[in-house]
């Protein structure tokens, strides 16, 4: 199969979907690979990598949408790049269409064969192509959370950790999944007092397992929320609902409770955000105050540290790439069942019910469609 990449165009989005290593893995199994020129440059992965590893170079995005029958991205393709969508493109990316219509409707007219990473889910109901970026997102949360809670950055002036005499500060994770366990571990690590919020009490179980009595751990309830959110310095929005869009559990009237340059970092942006108040922000422009309260809601966030991504990414995504480019999109369905479930959208039908669900649109199961 003719598969590739281009250079994301996202804004301060630096990640690739191929790496030289994945290029010869591709070539290696018999398939053409074609790479934008540059594309890796970000991650620090140079053109010259790419053509020892077997890769046609070509110069432009446009080339290379032309000439792949799947492309491997990282983000969900912008509106410049709709223009390239065609029937019996594999797009092979996130998509996070709960969040963007425009994005669905133009993949549905073009009659493109979406495979989200964010809706692949395992047989242990493991979502492996997420786990990586939020692994990465939750740690970065926290950092990021941090450094807006800095006076400079219109904080409120607390250090996480505090220091000996004074109070450490209240960091409350809603969603206790793989970007809250990973914020947990690392506002832990830092000394602050944590409390982590789920609807799965065989999760919150786990947690207090690996965590003891370093943190807190409540059932996500309304009253629970709006009391573990009134006394925080730091939120971090970290639900999952797969292909869904996020349900909006932390309501604008909370804000008013909590300390003016609290920070509220909505790592779950890219399905619609957890809190009524988020919109999406950017790397260039991170955050926005809704009634005194910090947000920060980057759809991107892993983007930031695009070496660690990129190659952590591109380790969970080229086994079931490879799959797919090795008997195509329908026949490697075939042999494992599990890519059904990252079948978003497949010759003019959403194949995904939350994605159908979030809309109150119809959905067609793509194991009927695809046979
Ligand atoms: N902004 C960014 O750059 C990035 C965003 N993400 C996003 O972060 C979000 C979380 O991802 P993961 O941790 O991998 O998902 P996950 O599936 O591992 O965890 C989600 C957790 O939310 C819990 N949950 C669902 N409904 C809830 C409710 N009503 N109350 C409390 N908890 C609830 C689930 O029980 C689960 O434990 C996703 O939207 C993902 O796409 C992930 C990586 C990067
Ligand atoms: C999960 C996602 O959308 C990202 O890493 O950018």
């Amino acid at each position: 199969m003719k598969v590739g990449c281009v250079r994301e165009i996202k804004n301060n989005e630096f990640r690739v979907g191929m790496t030289p290593d994945n290029v010869k893995s591709y070539v290696n199994a018999g398939h053409e690979v074609y790479i934008e020129k540059d594309a890796g440059v970000g991650s620090g992965f140079m053109t010259d990598e790419y053509v020892a590893a077997g890769a046609v170079i070509l110069d432009t995005a446009k080339e290379v949408w032309d000439t792949v029958e799947m492309m491997i991205k990282v983000k969900e393709p912008l509106k410049e790049e709709y223009q390239y969508f065609h029937k019996d493109l594999i797009l092979y990316t996130y998509l996070h269409l709960a969040a963007d219509r425009e994005l669905m409707d133009a993949m549905l007219e073009a009659g493109v064969k979406g495979v989200a990473y964010e809706t692949l889910i395992e047989r242990d109901r493991s979502i492996p192509l997420l786990a990586p970026m939020s692994q990465i997102a939750g740690r970065l949360s926290i950092q990021e959370g941090a450094k807006y809670l800095e006076k400079p950055f219109g904080g409120s002036g607390v250090l996480l950790a505090g220091v000996p005499g004074t109070p450490k500060a209240n960091v409350v994770i809603l969603g206790a999944g793989t970007v809250g366990t990973n914020a947990c571990k690392v506002a832990v690590g830092m000394g602050a007092n944590v409390t982590i919020i789920d609807i799965s009490l065989s999760r919150l179980a786990y947690l207090d397992d690996i965590f003891g009595a370093r943190i807190q751990t409540l059932m996500s309830t309304d009253a629970n929320i709006e009391n573990a959110v009134a006394q925080a310095d730091l939120v971090i929005g970290s639900v999952l609902i797969p292909g869904k869009a996020a349900p909006k559990l932390m309501k604008k009237a909370y804000l008013k409770n909590m300390r003016p340059g609290s920070v509220v970092v909505d790592v779950a942006v890219d399905q619609g955000g957890c809190c009524e108040t988020t919109k999406v922000t950017y790397h260039d422009d991170p955050t926005f105050v809704v009634d005194g309260v910090v947000h920060y809601c980057v759809g991107n966030m892993p983007g930031a540290v695009p070496r660690t991504s990129t190659i952590a990414l591109t380790n969970a995504t080229l086994k079931y790439g490879l799959q797919i480019a090795g008997s195509g999109l329908e026949d490697a369905c075939r042999k494992n069942d599990v890519l059904y479930s990252a079948i978003n959208t497949y010759e003019g039908e959403i194949t995904c019910k939350n994605v159908a669900d979030s809309f109150g649109l119809p959905h067609k199961e793509a194991k009927e469609l695809v046979g």
